[in-house]
């Protein structure tokens, strides 16, 4: 069953054509790893395929409306900014607004899934600290439990493992895999490539205003793919760990 489904879509932000056609789909129980150089369109690509920007195409999640996209999927944007300082355990809890009015006291699912969310992200001793005082690995933390209790089908993040630590990026993506092992699916976008190469089950690579590449992670990052999007020479071992990708160098341009 597919979760999501992209057809021809094309977005253009101040006159400049910024993604061309993209066409995807996300089944039930895939990691799928968005990739590409700065400025290739990732944010933008996710954006559109959730409505938040206008667009030309279709996007099954942007045509729905905003009670029933709210279940359909999770969005954790790139921004870690929090504008106030509420606890941790309420800012996590507004990922269940989709099930609940603000004003009612959580049930007994919300709880459990504030507390499994917490768990998740390893911020269980941190329910009662102001998200404004977190370290900005700790507030990507606290971002991403929200999205995480939200216990939509989907889970869309802009770059959630950047800036923790080696093994909190391991465990999120750890939590992703095993999201999609339950029949949820992740669609994240992600700069470090040997983590995409072993936590992911597909890659979509964008490029040069348009879909490249999408497929196993084997598939995409091809050494000509790699030389032609993002400039680079990279180090491939297959491991008893899994595929170990490792950037190598850059290329003269
Ligand atoms: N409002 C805007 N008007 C014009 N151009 C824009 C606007 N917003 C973004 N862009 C451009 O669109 C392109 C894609 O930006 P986007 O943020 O989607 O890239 P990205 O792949 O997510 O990059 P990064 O890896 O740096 O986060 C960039 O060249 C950016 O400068």
């Amino acid at each position: 069953m597919s979760l999501l489904s992209v057809k021809q879509l094309s977005v253009s932000l101040s006159q400049q054509k910024i993604i061309s056609g993209a066409e995807l789909q996300i089944a039930k129980g895939e990691v799928v790893g968005l990739i590409g150089p700065n400025g290739a369109g990732k944010t933008t690509l996710m954006r559109a395929i959730l409505g938040l920007i206008p667009t030309v195409g279709h996007s099954s999640l942007a045509r729905l409306s905003e009670d029933a996209r709210a279940r359909a999927v999770a969005w954790m944007p790139q921004d870690r900014h929090i504008a106030w300082p509420i606890e941790v355990q309420s800012l996590i809890m507004l990922g269940r607004l989709p099930y609940r009015s603000y004003s009612r006291a959580p049930s007994a699912a919300d709880q459990q899934a504030v507390q499994a969310a917490m768990q998740q992200v390893d911020l269980v001793g941190f329910a009662k600290r102001r998200a404004t005082e977190l370290s900005v690995g700790e507030r990507t933390r606290a971002l991403i439990a929200r999205a995480l209790a939200q216990q939509t089908p989907l889970l869309m993040a802009d770059e959630p493992i950047a800036g923790l630590d080696p093994a909190h990026q391991m465990s999120t993506m750890q939590t992703f895999v095993e999201l999609a092992q339950r029949g949820n699916s992740v669609f994240l976008s992600i700069h470090d490539l040997g983590l995409a190469a072993r936590y992911c089950s597909r890659l979509i690579l964008l490029g040069e205003q348009k879909i490249i590449a999408d497929g196993p992670p084997a598939e995409v990052l091809t050494p000509n793919n790699l030389a032609r999007i993002f400039g680079i020479e990279a180090y491939f071992e297959n491991t008893a760990h899994g595929r170990i990708f490792q950037p190598l160098r850059v290329l003269a341009p």
